[in-house]
């Protein structure tokens, strides 16, 4: 396994043609831009944990049934700071460094004398985001990098803090149709507060001057929620959207604060400041769309940890979503170096199993009762309690024939979930809080993807990597929620990566397009390649086979040559048409 994780991988800076088998679709054109660890010793040194490495970012451009390869390391301060040391003088997230004490690049590190929160790295090493026509690659620090997608070159340092006021920002965004982008981020003891800061960046702004189209200034707040405690706020890798609602989980894995302040002078890494809190309950959080504010009924369900949310929709007055959960942290403990490398297959058994399961959240739930079916949404609005409590009693009196629209006055320790969709169930407490529980859907898998064009809606198909024993992906897996069935992908000594859905232009079916996949190799005779899928049949359409050092990465996006097109037909911008408003493709 030493092959896969613990060797520093080579950048493959011009384009290389692969080999292509098969028949790539005429209609796929564009590029798939990933991003992982690649390096993961400098000089001497060596990082703990496989999250550590130096970002790498990689390309598969595909063209008229051609495809070409590149790499190239993130060009970040970290990067530059540990390469001129000939050492590792950042932190990350396993492992704590010093600055060398000759350069003073990251003096700030030292900080942790007179602020709570010392400077992080900008080795932005998990995922891309798209921002407005800019991309950039993240972590979950308050800094981003952009990059130009066609060359992979490096460009401007993001602090986020400069337009949202987050100490740490989630590497998973979500889009919304017009390509604005929608994240989360943790301020940490700002003003005597610890909060969840909800924001939005515009995809486009309608600015004149060539300063004000930078749409990162444009960042609005839309919502925040005061962590529960101070000095303990969750962790947390991703959250859930549905067409009004968003949905943030308030997990018992947990940061201390003043753990992460005294790190540097402990000599530990931020790893050891995160804890799994086994007592704990984790906490759901709805937060409507429209008025920027949480559904006030408080929503729980027993200790878990999630990493990836799948997907989230609206149905008859409830909010399901569907994510990977976990029984505790143990995840991040497999990744350490030393358990990938020497006796893998002892030191890397996985002790919780990552599983899909279902949640329910029942939308409106008061003292009175809790609303079910198709009551009308204007109604939900504007009802006030008083007209609510006369409509329940009119209801009651007079039911509905179709009994399409009805009020109920849930008892205790009933279960609020009526919907088709699901058989978890939301139980109503004494106090008012509403106990969740879900149902589990499918047992090892991980990396979840769906045709993005679904996100927030129902949906039908999850694309993600299955895992076994190990947290090592050995095969590709198509699981259809409705069916509860799954088509898979695998082949000897290839480890893939993240599947990517691409729709087909035009598409009418939910799985119509294919699966990209990058597919490491370990056995010597076959190269590392671009596996083509075709999603629906999870059949092999072509592969893409490289000769170069492929690395197994962690997140990506696939950008369709359309954008660039429609870049190339716009004429060259100058200060005086800068104007244009017009919406993008998005593919996240
Ligand atoms: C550096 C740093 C962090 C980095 C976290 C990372 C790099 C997490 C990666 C998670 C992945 C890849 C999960 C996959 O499911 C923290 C803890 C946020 C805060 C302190 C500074
Ligand atoms: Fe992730």
């Amino acid at each position: 396994m030493e092959i896969i994780f613990g060797r520093n991988k080579k950048e493959q800076l011009e384009p290389v043609s692969a080999r292509v088998t098969g028949k790539i679709p005429a209609w796929l054109q564009g590029t798939l831009l990933r991003n992982g660890p690649g390096m993961h010793t400098v000089g001497e040194s060596r990082y703990n944990h496989w999250f550590d490495g130096l970002a790498l970012l990689h390309s598969f451009s595909i063209r008229d049934g051609e495809v070409f390869y590149r790499s190239k390391y993130l060009q970040s301060d970290t990067y530059s700071a540990n390469i001129e040391a000939n050492k590792i003088v950042v932190s990350e997230f396993g492992t704590m460094a010093y600055p060398d004490p000759c350069k003073n690049i990251f003096s700030k590190a030292f900080s942790y004398l007179s602020h709570t929160i010392p400077d992080f790295t900008d080795n932005c090493l998990i995922n891309i985001m798209r921002c407005g026509d800019d991309f950039y690659a993240t972590t979950e620090t308050n800094y981003i990098r952009k990059i130009n997608p066609q060359t992979l070159e490096t460009l401007d340092k993001v602090d986020y803090r400069k337009y949202v006021a987050v100490n740490l920002a989630t590497a998973h965004p979500h889009y919304d149709a017009a390509g604005n982008v929608l994240n989360m981020g943790t301020s940490i003891v700002d003003n005597g507060r610890t909060k969840y800061v909800m924001f939005k960046i515009p995809a486009t702004v309608p600015g004149t001057k060539k300063k004000e189209k930078n749409p990162l200034k444009h960042t609005e707040v839309f919502c925040s929620i005061p962590s529960r405690s101070l000095l303990s706020p969750s962790y947390y890798h991703s959250f859930g959207v549905t067409e009004n609602y968003v949905i943030f989980l308030e997990q018992p894995f947990k940061l201390d604060i003043l753990k992460m302040a005294t790190a540097y002078m402990r000599g530990v890494s931020w790893a050891s400041c995160m804890s799994f809190h086994r007592e704990d309950k984790t906490y759901i959080h709805i937060i409507d769309q429209r008025t920027r504010k949480p559904v006030p009924t408080k929503f729980y369900t027993d200790p878990m940890v999630v990493f990836h949310h799948v997907n989230a929709y609206e149905e008859e007055g409830c909010v399901v979503f569907d994510v990977i959960a976990y029984e505790d942290s143990s995840l991040y403990q497999l990744f350490y170096l030393a358990n990938l490398n020497q006796n893998f297959e002892e030191n890397s058994r996985m002790t919780s199993v990552p599983t899909l399961k279902r949640f329910a959240v029942p939308l409106h739930v008061d003292k009175f009762g809790v609303i079910c079916c198709n009551f009308p949404a204007h109604a939900q609005d504007s009802i006030s309690r008083t007209s609510l409590v006369l409509y329940q009693w009119t209801l009651r009196k007079h039911p509905s024939e179709d009994g399409s629209s009805f009020l109920q006055n849930a008892e205790v320790g009933s279960n609020l979930i009526k919907v088709p969709s699901t058989r978890a169930t939301a139980l109503k407490e004494k106090d008012g809080h509403v106990y969740c529980q879900p149902e589990v859907l499918y047992k090892g898998l991980e990396l979840p993807r769906i045709n993005y064009a679904h996100n927030g809606k129902p949906y039908r198909y999850i694309y993600a990597a299955e895992v076994q024993w190990s947290p090592i992906p050995t095969k590709i897996l198509k699981y259809d929620v409705l069916t509860k069935s799954s088509l898979k992908w695998g082949e000897e000594c290839c480890w893939p990566a993240e599947p990517v859905f691409v729709p087909t232009p035009g598409a009418k079916d939910e799985d119509d397009g294919v699966i990209l996949s990058a597919i490491v190799s370990t056995d010597p005779q076959k190269l590392p390649f671009l596996l083509i899928l075709d999603a629906k049949t999870f059949t092999e359409l072509a592969r893409a086979s490289v000769h170069a050092d492929l690395h197994l990465d962690l997140h990506g996006l696939f950008i369709p040559d359309v954008d660039r097109s429609a870049e190339k037909q716009t004429p060259a911008v100058t200060q005086e048409d800068e104007n244009s408003d017009a919406p993008i493709t998005q593919q996240a």
